[in-house]
């Protein structure tokens, strides 16, 4: 027998007719064959395309799913879970930023064979893109327009529109704690995309200028800057490797490209815990 071979243990099962195994669980049949390249003849290189997208799809489904629960656990005072499940978005973030290198390798020559195919499909058109981005605070009522001929994607987003933010949840937490987060902002109209109050500045400064006082709200705003910035990273991978790939043609979803990724790095989710930043005094007012 070769040294290389490893026996398959009697007790390890081999006969699943009755009962659920791997694939029957994961659901692989409906995964694996989820793939259907459009591409006539059919490029090689149009499975990783896919794979890309789809791969990042399933990792914002589990980023949407675990907002709402952070947002749940700020409702009810779990500050520990909130934080919990802020952690796990971050490492989500991280891995499908780095999974931008897999479709970098993709070259714009290759990229032009089957581009055509695409018709008018983009990125634009991801509702679970658009439903972190409103979760977090960019909120946008005129991009429901693009799910106008899918209702229950518009029902979705148009609910996340009406609800709170993450950031609007955890303000709330800080006002209970007694933090002066002003009324006008506790009311605001939740439908707005953020606009920075600076009012906010100070509530901001308090903790961070005695964060011992505040560990664990202190812990949440350094969160929600990682989680920011994490997603700005997501971001401007996209854009360099969108410039890399097409250049400066305009894109398929009808918007100028290049230029129009660019103008979201300008973007703050959470303003107000960039511009304290400017306003922290230490000991000897450095
Ligand atoms: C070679 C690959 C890619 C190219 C050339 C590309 C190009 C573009 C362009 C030009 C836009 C602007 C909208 C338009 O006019 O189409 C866009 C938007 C977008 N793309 Fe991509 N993209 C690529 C890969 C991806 C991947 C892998 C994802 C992951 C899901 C993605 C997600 C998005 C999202 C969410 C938007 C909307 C961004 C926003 O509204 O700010 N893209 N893409
Ligand atoms: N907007 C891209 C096309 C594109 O990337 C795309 C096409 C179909 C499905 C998803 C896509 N991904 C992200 O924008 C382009 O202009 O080439």
């Amino acid at each position: 027998m070769s040294g290389n071979t490893r026996p398959i243990e009697a007790s390890i099962r081999t006969d699943f007719r009755d009962e659920m195994d791997y694939g029957s669980y994961l659901g692989l049949d409906a995964l694996l064959s989820a793939q259907h390249p459009v591409s006539d003849p059919p490029h090689h290189d149009e499975l990783l395309f896919i794979i890309q997208h789809q791969t990042t799809e399933l990792w914002l489904k589990l980023v949407v799913h675990e907002l709402r629960g952070v947002r749940r656990f700020l409702d009810s005072d779990d500050l520990p879970r909130a934080l919990k499940g802020l952690a796990r978005v971050k490492h989500i973030q991280r891995t499908i930023t780095e999974q931008w290198s897999v479709l970098a390798t993709l070259t714009p020559s290759e990229y032009a064979e089957f581009r055509g195919s695409l018709g008018q499909s983009s990125g634009f058109q991801s509702h679970q893109y658009r439903a972190v981005e409103f979760l977090l605070g960019n909120k946008h009522a005129g991009m429901l327009q693009v799910f106008r001929d899918k209702p229950e994607i518009h029902a979705q987003l148009a609910q996340l529109l009406q609800e709170p933010t993450v950031y609007d949840a955890f303000l709330r937490l800080l006002a209970r704690r007694g933090h002066p987060v002003p009324a006008e902002i506790l009311d605001r109209d939740v439908t707005q995309a953020w606009t920075e109050h600076p009012e906010l500045i100070a509530v901001f400064k308090t903790i961070y200028e005695d964060p011992h006082a505040h560990w664990e709200l202190y812990e949440a705003c350094e969160d929600l800057v990682d989680i920011e910035d994490a997603f700005q990273l997501w971001r401007f991978r996209h854009l360099r490797t969108v410039q890399r790939t097409i250049g400066f043609k305009t894109g398929t979803g009808g918007s100028s490209g290049v230029g129009f990724l660019k103008r979201a790095l300008d973007l703050t989710f959470f303003p107000e815990l960039i511009s304290v930043r400017t306003e922290i005094d230490g000991p000897l007012g450095a």
